[in-house]
């Protein structure tokens, strides 16, 4: 963290695709201070460059132009090798489509972090079996993802990311393939990450996790076109639960 408390800090960022007649400016231009613990939701039409947003953040493409620090550490100048050591302890991500490894246990999935940590196998294991009970899937352990419902391997996807405590949690679309009360679940898992003081920036087309953030950003065309600080963002979550849950 730098000294204002900003986990993320984002200077006048690009990001261009292509050239000539063909290029697509994804992210135009964008500044960001993301303080510790918020929950920061990014909406917008497809297109508006939101993933691209979220990759930069996350180490997983470099801007073509500007600066992203995490953590008071500047990290769109890093080697390459420093960006995979900085994916794999500093940053988590979740994605729309889960991306497990299918061979693998629910417990195995989240494992896999920690071990290319570096951690011993006995304390990855241990780390893996407190997430995967703090999602809520302690009796799922050594079920295939294939044998799990969206929402549950979304939930082990989710504990996969937290395995090595990330400075921030990175998700695109999180709810995009689940239903309401999958949906749910999500929600209430990230609201108590956020309890528990984890920064998380969720791309999202979904109002519901829109509304549960602290902060809304709306982007289009590479440029944030809003920027509202929410003040009382668990309404509408639990109005959702006494509906579904
Ligand atoms: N690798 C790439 N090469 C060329 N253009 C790209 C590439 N990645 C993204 N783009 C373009 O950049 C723009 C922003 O894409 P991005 O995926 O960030 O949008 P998005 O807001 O996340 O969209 P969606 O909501 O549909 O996922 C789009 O016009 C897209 O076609």
């Amino acid at each position: 963290m730098n000294e204002s408390g900003d986990v993320l800090q984002v200077r006048d960022l690009f990001k261009k695709h292509g050239r000539g007649q063909g290029l697509v400016r994804a992210v135009d231009g964008v500044d960001l201070d993301v303080p510790a613990g918020q929950m920061l939701a990014v909406m917008g039409p497809s297109g508006c460059g939101k993933s691209t947003l979220l990759h930069l953040l996350g180490g997983l493409e470099r801007p073509t132009g500007g600066e992203v620090w995490l953590a008071g550490r500047r990290i769109d100048t890093l080697s390459e090798r420093a960006l995979a050591r900085l994916r794999r302890g500093s940053t988590g991500f979740v994605f729309q489509a889960f991306h497990l490894v299918e061979e693998l246990s629910a417990a195995e999935n989240v494992e896999l972090p920690a071990l290319l940590a570096g951690c011993s196998p006995r304390a990855a294991r241990r780390r893996a079996a407190v997430l995967l009970e703090r999602v809520g899937l302690a009796g799922r352990a050594r079920h295939l993802p294939s044998e799990l419902s969206g929402g549950q391997r979304q939930r082990v996807a989710i504990a996969r990311a937290m395995a090595n405590e990330p400075l921030v949690l990175l998700a695109d679309e999180p709810t995009g393939n689940l239903d309401t009360a999958a949906t749910l679940d999500v929600l209430r898992l990230f609201e108590d990450l956020r309890c528990a003081g984890q920064t998380l920036v969720i791309v999202t087309h979904d109002e519901r996790v829109a509304a549960n953030a602290d902060r809304l950003i709306s982007m289009r065309d590479g440029t944030f076109v809003d920027d509202t600080w929410l003040a009382d963002h668990a309404g509408p979550l639990e109005g959702l639960i006494e509906l579904g849950g």
